[in-house]
């Protein structure tokens, strides 16, 4: 079976069924559930569950409306989108750049798939493991409160170079926002002078104004499905409250009603839900009132958040896990960061940076709670996080970071980070990456492979895969949120892996670490190695011979005697 048609894969079993329709695979899926007794045991229950899992092969061509779409992010991706359609290159001070998709997971990773006969590691690029969207096949369109076409757009956002932009400044210029609906009141007053492409009437009417926006651009595009993703400005946080937002059905009153605090992104959520439309909300606000979350729910229709994990906040979900992993104790953790564009001059506003200042703040806590030993039922921690507005460094965002952990005996271990990099170069990959594996998941369904008469169920509506991608991960009620991000990437990779009939990865290499011939029928590993000398695999994935000390040029001598030793 080869999962999609360009694929160098090709999966060798009797547990893959593929037909015009749906890959198939029988599935072993192992947990194992914790039961406390009265007396503080833990009661440890293995457990196989045998299911189904099916994906869909027909890939639709997806539509993606963005909020904000003139934004740094906004113009960024659909220049990358040109760029990358056209395999441009340019000029540089340092030499030809070409267009690539660098920091997506869907397009520049690769994925561990199993061992070779030498007991070599094999990759292969995340896109192949499934039929998914192909980035040159997605069509753009959305909404701004500022009305500048996204050539001009691209230009004010100072991302790009320059020698780009003057390849593509035409196609873009003929791409215009539709008028948005502003609330001067949920983003920072400092905005104000962009607004000039709004929607006017009630929240009703620029709810069915969002709604008709939709159908049109699905009737003209000819697109099959559409997703629609937040990544407009930081609003601040709405208030939740009963009789206002806490069920679907307040929820609705109070768009009805016109009230002043169902927020701009809430109304756009509510719109996407309505017309069977992913949402997604690349910002920290809380647009998923329990009455959004709700709503989605009732009509099956997929949401997913908060706020994009692109830079700090990646790098911490990563440091925090190895340190509380590798039993050292992170007590204080000061996170510090100044950018000069416009997402900056949005969070200079107290209540715009409280809801970033929030979600910057709890991807610490599961690493934390995980670990009983270092930490206390109520101990945290000391966790700062600033953002500061400078102008003039625009998109290159500096961050600084201070980690001071505990170590054995009282002593004490300080890590700094400086980090300098283009916000929006990391944020629009991970955009792209949102709706890609966005679209993949309504593609996915589950059943039991023991009972015929099990239905095939979809992912929840509250779409938690896409937590890698997310600073603040929303997940279903009753789910654990994860933070860690090997955690979050092992999730991604290990469905997709299920949905082709491939275990988990386990890193166990048992076969590698124990004589497998002598118990199997296997034959031994063909790797080499002379004793004392690096030890040589015969094939790596770009074809070179490796070496273990990693050097590729090594004219070490092969012993052949095959086993290893
Ligand atoms: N760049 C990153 O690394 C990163 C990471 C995480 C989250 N984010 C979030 O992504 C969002 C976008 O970032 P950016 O750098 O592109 O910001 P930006 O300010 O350049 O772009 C936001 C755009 O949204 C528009 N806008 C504001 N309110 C709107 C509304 N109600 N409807 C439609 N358009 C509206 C603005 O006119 C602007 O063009 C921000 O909220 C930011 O916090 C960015
Ligand atoms: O992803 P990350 O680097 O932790 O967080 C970033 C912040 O540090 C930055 O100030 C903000 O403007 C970006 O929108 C983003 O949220």
């Amino acid at each position: 079976m080869k999962p999609t048609k360009n694929s160098t894969l090709e999966v060798i079993s009797p547990k893959v069924q593929v037909d015009d329709e749906f890959i198939t695979s029988d599935y072993d899926y192992q947990t194992s559930h914790v039961k406390r007794t009265a007396d503080g045991q833990l009661q440890v229950h293995p457990q196989t569950t045998a299911l189904k899992i099916r994906t869909g092969r027909h890939v639709p061509k997806l539509g993606v409306m963005l909020v904000g779409w003139g934004g740094n992010n906004g113009s960024t991706l659909t220049a990358a989108l040109e760029a990358n359609r056209r395999q441009l290159k340019w000029r540089k001070r340092t030499g030809v750049q070409e267009a690539n998709w660098y920091g997506s997971i869907t397009q520049a990773s690769t994925v561990f798939i199993g061992s070779d006969e030498a007991g070599g590691d094999v990759y292969v690029p995340m896109k192949e493991l499934l039929p998914m969207v192909e980035p040159d096949n997605i069509v753009v369109d959305g909404w701004d409160i500022s009305g500048l076409h996204l050539g001009d757009a691209m230009r004010r956002a100072k991302v790009l170079d320059v020698a780009l932009q003057d390849q593509i400044y035409d196609q873009l210029a003929q791409l215009r926002p539709r008028p948005s609906i502003y609330d001067p009141d949920f983003i920072a007053a400092n905005q104000s002078d962009r607004a000039d492409n709004v929607i006017r009437g009630t929240r009703l009417e620029q709810y069915e104004q969002i709604r008709r926006d939709i159908r049109d651009f699905r009737e003209r595009s000819g697109v099959d499905s559409v997703i629609v993703l937040w990544t407009a400005n930081t609003e601040r946080f709405a208030d939740v409250q009963p009789g206002l937002n806490n069920t679907s059905q307040e929820l609705i009153a109070s768009l009805k009603a016109n009230h002043a605090e169902v927020s701009p992104s809430t109304i756009f959520a509510m719109a996407s839900i309505a017309e069977g439309c992913t949402y997604i909300n690349g910002s920290p606000q809380n647009t998923f009132v329990p009455g959004l979350i709700q709503l989605a729910e009732e009509k099956n229709v997929f949401i997913a958040g908060d706020d994009f994990k692109s830079g700090q906040t990646k790098i911490k979900s990563v440091l925090v896990d190895f340190l509380v992993g590798a039993g050292i104790k992170p007590v204080s953790i000061a996170s510090y960061n100044h950018l000069g564009n416009n997402d900056g001059k949005n969070l200079s506003a107290p209540q715009q940076f409280r809801s970033k200042e929030i979600s910057k703040s709890n991807v610490v806590d599961d690493m934390v709670a995980s670990n009983k030993l270092l930490y206390g039922p109520d101990e945290h921690p000391d966790h700062v996080v600033v953002i500061k507005y400078v102008p003039y460094v625009g998109d290159s965002k500096r961050a600084m970071d201070e980690y001071t952990s505990e170590i054995m005996m009282g002593g004490h271990n300080t890590l700094v980070i400086h980090n300098t990099c283009e916000d929006s170069l990391l944020a629009t990959p991970l955009i792209l990456d949102l709706v890609i594996l966005g679209e993949l998941s309504s593609r996915i369904q589950l059943s039991s492979a023991e009972r015929e008469s099990a239905p095939w169920v979809p992912f929840k509506p509250v779409l938690s895969l896409l937590s890698y991608l997310c600073k603040a991960p929303l997940v279903p009620q009753g789910s654990q949120v994860v933070n860690s991000l090997f955690r979050q990437r092992a999730a991604i990779e290990n469905i997709l892996r299920g949905c082709i009939g491939l275990p988990p990865i386990s890193h166990l290499t048992l076969e590698q670490r124990f004589d497998f011939s002598t118990i199997t029928n296997e034959p031994p590993l063909k790797r080499t190695k002379i004793l004392g000398q690096p030890c040589s695999v015969e094939s790596a994935p770009n074809g070179k011979k490796v070496h273990a000390n990693g050097n590729t040029n090594g004219s070490a001598k092969l012993a052949t005697n095959g086993n290893g030793h």
